[in-house]
């Protein structure tokens, strides 16, 4: 990424602050009495409960610790993804996402239409992955995506498979305290996972940038699944926009925590009781940085709409259905190169 394009600057309302607010930041959540093999008391998954809920009414955003995923798969895949990112870029090219399959290779990702100041390579959970073949809602066809098979780092594949396997695991645990929190049955999410779930890994990797001022490693954006589980390395750099001022607060990395964050279908599900925050990545002018976000996405026939447990009278529906698959293809179609017009965004079926 020599060339400095001015596709990379975002509108200065949008540009990074050189000194990010430093504070407490978002809540750090204990899941040992979810995780622990003796299954503990239910008074103590009650309070876990109720943190979990206060930390996505609040900031749709929080830390777990104690989330039972071994830190050896962690340590792995950023070893794997180092030595990925430090080939050649007609090596990393070798497998590049292209228009019929996006996972694999690419540095040219834009983010509402400004490019991002990363490179980074994709991969599914479930390979082939049943897909729609167009965004076009009347084409009833579908497609497979299917993974690349990256020749080095050795290994590569199972390490991937290996740590997509304990993020499902975990992502289906979230699920359930997040349905919990939301006073549903613990395994009323269970069933849009099940059979062709749409989840991927991203593996980001942010180069120093000469411009930490004026680019940014990701705009600001929500994320459009269910949920985010993102493992960041020590070097800062993710902002969240705190719901109660609007401000952007880096979350201070935590060896061997987890960042969770909700995405776009939790607000939808939830009909607005919990929100989808925005953030961003800002970059910096001398470490390199590494972050490693698993994407937990429905099946692709998933309709997305409030659920009936949640909306009555007094709360009505605030969403307009959507097709899952129909959202995610048109997106990828979206971001893969600059458009003249804004990609799909979640506000597109509020209901005014
Ligand atoms: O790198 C990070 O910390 C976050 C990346 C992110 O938000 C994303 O890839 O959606
Ligand atoms: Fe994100």
């Amino acid at each position: 990424m020599a060339e400095v394009d001015t596709a990379f600057f975002p509108e200065s309302k949008d540009m990074p602050k050189l000194s990010p607010i430093q504070v407490e930041g978002i809540p750090i959540i204990d899941l040992s009495p979810m995780t622990s093999q003796t299954v503990s008391d239910s008074s103590s998954i009650e309070g876990l409960v109720k943190e979990i809920g206060s930390a996505c009414k609040e900031w749709g955003f929080f830390q777990v610790i104690n989330h039972g995923v071994p830190l050896t798969l962690r340590q792995n895949i950023e070893k794997a993804s180092k030595m990925f990112f430090s080939q050649t870029l007609e090596e990393k090219r070798k497998v590049s996402r292209d228009e019929r399959c996006p996972m694999g290779y690419y540095d040219t990702e834009h983010t509402k239409n400004v490019r991002d100041w990363k490179e980074v390579f994709d991969f599914l959970a479930k390979d082939p992955t049943l897909v729609p073949l167009t965004s076009d809602e009347h084409d009833d066809r579908l497609t497979q995506w299917t993974n690349p098979s990256p020749p080095y780092p050795p290994h590569f594949k199972d390490i991937l498979e290996e740590y997509v396997g304990e993020m499902k695991k975990l992502s289906f645990k979230l699920m359930e305290l997040i349905a919990l929190s939301l006073g549903l049955e613990a395994n009323k999410f269970e069933e849009f996972f099940m059979k062709d779930e749409t989840s991927s890994i991203r593996l980001n990797h942010y180069p120093p940038c000469p411009y930490p001022h004026l680019a940014l490693g990701v705009g600001r954006h929500t994320d459009p699944g269910a949920l985010t589980i993102l493992a960041q390395d020590e070097v800062e750099g993710l902002e969240v926009k705190r719901r109660a001022d609007d401000e952007w607060i880096s979350v201070k990395p935590i060896p061997d925590a987890y960042i969770i964050n909700l995405g776009d279908i939790v607000q939808v599900w939830s009909n607005d009781a919990y929100e989808s925050v925005e953030h961003r990545v800002v970059v910096n002018s001398e470490k390199e940085r590494f972050s490693f976000p698993f994407f937990f996405f429905p099946a692709h026939e998933t309709e997305v709409r409030p659920l009936e447990e949640l909306i009555n009278g007094q709360s009505p529906s605030k969403y307009r259905p959507y097709k899952w698959g129909k959202y995610i293809v048109h997106r990828h179609n979206t971001n893969f190169k600059k458009q003249n017009v804004e990609n799909i965004q979640i506000h597109h079926y509020k209901i005014a």
